[in-house]
C-alpha cells in the first residue's frame, strides 16, 4: 500500500526495481537512486530472528546496488516497529536467543554504518528496538501527534545494551539520554521533536516521505566518499565498542534474560500487553 503511494506521490519512481520478501518490501528508484525499505510484519513489525535476517540481507543487497539513499518505514497502520519480539524473551531457548542477539548486533552495525544516507519515516509507534532502528538512521521524520517513541527497556525490567544507549546519547545528548533510559520514557511526536529525538514532525505520511526525499536530495552535491568518512569518524567509537565486545554483550543479554527475576518481569509485561 505504502509502496504504491510512494510511487504515485513522487511521480519520479518511473524506473524502479521492486523486491518483496514476505515481511519486507524494497523499491529502488533508478533515476533518483533512492531505495525505500518498507517493514510489513503484522501486527506490529516485531523483530524476531527471521525478520532481522531479512533486514540485514536487504541492507547488504543495497550496498551492492550502490544506491544514493534509503528511506526506512512501515506499511502497518499506527506502528513503525514494536522492537524485539518479546515472546522470544519468554522462557527462551539459549541457542536461539544467542542467534537473535548476534543477528541483531550485525543488523544494527549494517544499518548504523551504511555508506549511503538513511531516513526513518516513523509512521507509527516506535518503542525500544524500533526506536533504535530509527535512531540509527541519519535523519528522522515522525508523523504526529499521536504516536510514541523511546527506549522503554527499564519498563520491561530489562537493560538496553550499551550500543542502544550510546546511540541515544549520540542523538539527544548525555543528560537527556540518561533520564530517558533510566525512566524508560516514551515520547509523543511533539516531545520527541522538542528533545531532538526526531528531526521533523509532520501530520501525515505523505509529507513525511516528501521530507525524507528532500533530506536525501541534500546529498546530491556531496561526495559519497566525504559523506561516508565523516559518518564513520562520528560513529566509530560506538561501533568499535560493539565490535570489540560482541561476545561480552551477547553473554550479558543471554545471562540476564535467563534470570528468574527478568523472566518474571517479562511474563508480567507480556500479560499486560495481552490485556
Ligand atoms: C529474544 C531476543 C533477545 C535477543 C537480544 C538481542 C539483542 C540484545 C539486545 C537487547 C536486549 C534487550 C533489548 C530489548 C529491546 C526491545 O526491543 S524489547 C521490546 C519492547 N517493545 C515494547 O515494549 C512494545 C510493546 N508493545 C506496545 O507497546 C504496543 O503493542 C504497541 C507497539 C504500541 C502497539 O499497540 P496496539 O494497541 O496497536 O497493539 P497491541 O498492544 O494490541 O498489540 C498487538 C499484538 O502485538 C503483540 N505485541 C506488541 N508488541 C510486541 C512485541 N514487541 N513483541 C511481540 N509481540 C508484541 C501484542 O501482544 C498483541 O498481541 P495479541 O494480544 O496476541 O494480539
Amino acid at each position: 500500500m505504502l509502496r504504491r503511494y510512494i510511487l504515485n506521490k513522487t511521480n519520479t519512481f518511473i524506473n524502479y526495481r521492486y523486491a518483496s520478501q514476505s515481511m519486507l518490501q524494497s523499491t529502488i528508484d533508478d533515476k533518483l537512486g533512492i531505495a525505500t525499505l518498507v517493514m510489513n510484519k503484522p501486527p506490529v513489525n516485531s523483530l524476531n530472528l527471521e525478520f532481522l535476517e531479512e533486514i540485514k540481507s536487504q541492507l547488504t543487497q543495497f550496498k551492492n546496488d550502490k544506491i544514493r539513499g534509503m528511506i526506512l518505514t512501515s506499511d502497518l497502520q499506527k506502528i513503525f516497529c514494536a522492537g524485539l519480539d518479546i515472546t522470544e524473551f519468554s522462557n527462551p531457548n539459549p541457542e536461539r536467543l544467542s542467534k537473535i542477539c548476534t543477528t541483531f548486533q550485525d543488523t544494527w552495525l549494517a544499518l548504523y554504518l551504511t555508506q549511503f544516507p538513511t531516513v526513518a519515516v516513523i509512521n507509527g509507534h516506535s518503542p525500544a528496538g524500533g526506536c533504535l532502528l530509527a535512531m540509527s538512521c541519519d535523519y528522522r521524520v515522525m508523523v504526529g501527534p499521536n504516536y510514541t517513541i523511546g527506549l522503554n527497556e527499564t519498563k520491561l525490567g530489562i537493560v538496553a545494551p550499551k550500543w542502544f544507549q550510546d546511540c541515544m546519547v549520540a542523538v539527544i545528548g548525555q543528560r537527556k539520554a540518561e533520564v530517558s533510559l533510566t525512566t524508560g520514557k516514551m515520547y509523543t511526536t511533539d516531545q520527541a521533536l522538542q528533545i531532538g529525538l526526531v528531526d521533523e514532525s509532520v501530520p501525515d505520511v505523505d509529507n513525511a516521505i516528501n521530507k525524507g526525499i528532500q533530506f536525501l536530495n541534500n546529498f546530491q552535491k556531496i561526495s559519497p566518499w566525504a559523506y561516508k568518512m565523516t559518518k564513520d569518524i562520528r560513529r566509530q567509537p560506538t561501533v568499535q565498542w560493539l565490535i570489540d565486545n560482541k561476545q561480552k554483550d551477547l553473554d550479558f543479554v543471554v545471562k540476564s534474560m535467563m534470570s528468574p527475576n527478568v523472566q518474571k518481569s517479562i511474563g508480567l509485561y507480556l500479560q499486560s500487553l495481552k490485556k
